[in-house]
């Protein structure tokens, strides 16, 4: 089939590489045309496990091309994927302006019938509004489709190849024909849907993800209070298949580019219609609380932060990928740096992106690990990149000045822990605590 995908952030461009990938001709546009270059020239802007030679034997079989032009691209397909971004409004609501823009484009080139299907992230509606800006503009006849998309970054080619399902919400049996077709070689499991309930799957699920993350956070912490271990509790609740195990480490917080922003719109999007999402308020309160947990331990480890050298490990909201839209790191080093701490900072490849997003003097940023770690008072593990995960501890507690770790991520295990000499902080696993001439508060 011929596909045309509108917009090469994460989502645009894996699916595009993805569709490619299982046979059908594929043209990804962009209206940045210093990324069409650099895509032409087989670069990838993002940092994605498998995805730049997947990218690459694609554009040499000639499945797949990169313009800036897209009144070519629609005229060559028969399915418009739009895939821009909708990032949060200040008041939390999706700006849509980027997906009401291609739907004017849309508009103002289509000859023939197209399926216009929405990947982005939208509020229920959107594709109607859609639909009205296509129609305002053109007589040609054509059919909306709402298709979210639930990859996550750092596994995204894997999770587009092998979906757990496809939501196709339409109220054209011409487009669910095609677009059944089209997803058929990924997974049987299409769920077929109205517009409407599709766009509400999509918000829904992530919101439903960040709140078993707040959930288990808020566990954690009650588990530092009675000498639970947290992740013991995660464990022995997934085994029931009700719960499902995933999604449930406790940590610093989600980030990133989803879930803080589909969180707040759900929020703003039940507020239109006169609705107080009450639950889904305190699972956004809750995680930003647990963010400053590392800052309470770091100070309980070592009382005022001022003048104190803290080295981070780990700035990406998550491993595996360079993003840090959102990321915990963000504000976590710009509270150290308001207390008056020294920052040693590093991440294997998301330094250059946080460099962007953090504006403070007192920031060094490393080239290895244990570069950060040496001569500090503290070291706060933000990210559980694997890297991290096969330090010596006893070597890495020789060179810091005080030997306090941090472990935000939960990252090392109890043998680990138990063969070092740290004065270890955990998240929710209090037996772990080393706490120099006190006991960990146990109720
Ligand atoms: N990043 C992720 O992991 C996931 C994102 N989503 C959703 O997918 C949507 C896209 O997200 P990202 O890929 O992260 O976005 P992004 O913001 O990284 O990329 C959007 C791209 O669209 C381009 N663009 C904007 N206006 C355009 C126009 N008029 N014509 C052509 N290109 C245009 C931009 O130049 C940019 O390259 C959002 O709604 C997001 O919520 C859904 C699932 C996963
Ligand atoms: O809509 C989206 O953009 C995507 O948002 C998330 O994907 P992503 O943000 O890439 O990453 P996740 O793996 O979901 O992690 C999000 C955050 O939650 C945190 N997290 C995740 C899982 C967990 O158990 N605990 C936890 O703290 C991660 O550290 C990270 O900061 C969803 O998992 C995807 O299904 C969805 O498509």
């Amino acid at each position: 089939m011929n596909i045309a995908v509108i917009g090469t952030g994460y989502v645009g461009l894996v699916s595009g590489v993805c569709f490619s990938e299982i046979g059908n001709q594929v043209i990804c546009v962009d209206n940045n045309e210093a990324k069409v270059e650099m895509l032409n020239e087989g670069n990838v802007p993002i940092y994605e496990p498998g995805l730049k030679e997947l990218m690459a034997s694609n554009m040499q079989a000639g499945k797949l091309s990169f313009t800036s032009n897209i009144a070519d691209a629609i005229s060559q397909s028969d399915i418009i994927f739009i895939a821009v971004g909708t990032p949060s409004l200040p008041s939390g609501e999706a700006n849509l302006s980027y997906v009401e823009q291609v739907a004017i484009e849309i508009g103002s080139h289509i000859e023939s019938y197209k399926i216009i299907v929405t990947k982005s992230t939208v509020p229920v509606g959107t594709n109607d509004r859609v639909r009205e800006l296509v129609s305002s503009i053109s007589s040609q006849p054509f059919d909306v489709a709402s298709v979210p998309e639930f990859l996550r970054e750092g596994s995204a080619v894997k999770d587009t190849l092998n979906p757990d399902r496809i939501v196709i919400g339409t109220d054209s049996d011409r487009a669910i024909k095609s677009l059944k077709k089209l997803h058929r070689p990924l997974t049987e499991n299409l769920i077929i849907t109205d517009i409407r309930s599709a766009e509400m799957i999509k918000y829904a699920s992530n919101a439903f993800l960040a709140t078993k993350i707040s959930f288990i956070n808020e566990i954690s912490n009650i588990c530092e209070k009675v000498g639970a271990d947290v992740t013991r509790v995660a464990e022995g609740m997934g085994y029931d298949k009700r719960i499902g195990a995933s999604f449930l480490k406790a940590g610093i917080g989600y980030g990133g580019s989803c879930f803080p922003k589909d969180t707040q719109a759900l929020i703003q999007i039940a507020g239109m219609v006169d609705y107080d999402f009450r639950l889904l308020k305190s699972v956004v309160q809750v995680n930003q609380d647990q963010r400053f947990h590392v800052i309470h331990k770091l100070e309980e480890a070592l009382g005022s932060l001022k003048g104190k050298t803290i080295a981070v490990w780990g700035l990406a909201f998550k491993p595996e990928t360079d993003d840090v839209r959102d990321a915990p790191a963000i504000d976590i080093i710009q509270h150290l740096s308001d207390a008056g701490a020294v920052i040693k900072a590093y991440d294997p490849i998301a330094t250059a992106n946080f460099r962007k997003e953090v504006d403070v003097a007192s920031i060094t940023w490393e080239e290895n690990p244990l570069h950060a770690a040496e001569g500090a008072d503290a070291l706060c593990v933000l990210t559980e990149w694997k890297e991290f995960a096969h330090i010596d501890l006893n070597e890495l507690a020789g060179i810091m000045k005080d030997p306090i770790m941090i472990d935000g991520r939960n990252l090392y295990s109890a043998e680990q822990v138990q063969a070092s000499t740290l004065q270890y902080y955990s998240v929710g696993r209090p037996g772990l605590t080393k706490l120099e001439g006190k006991a960990a508060a146990i109720i």
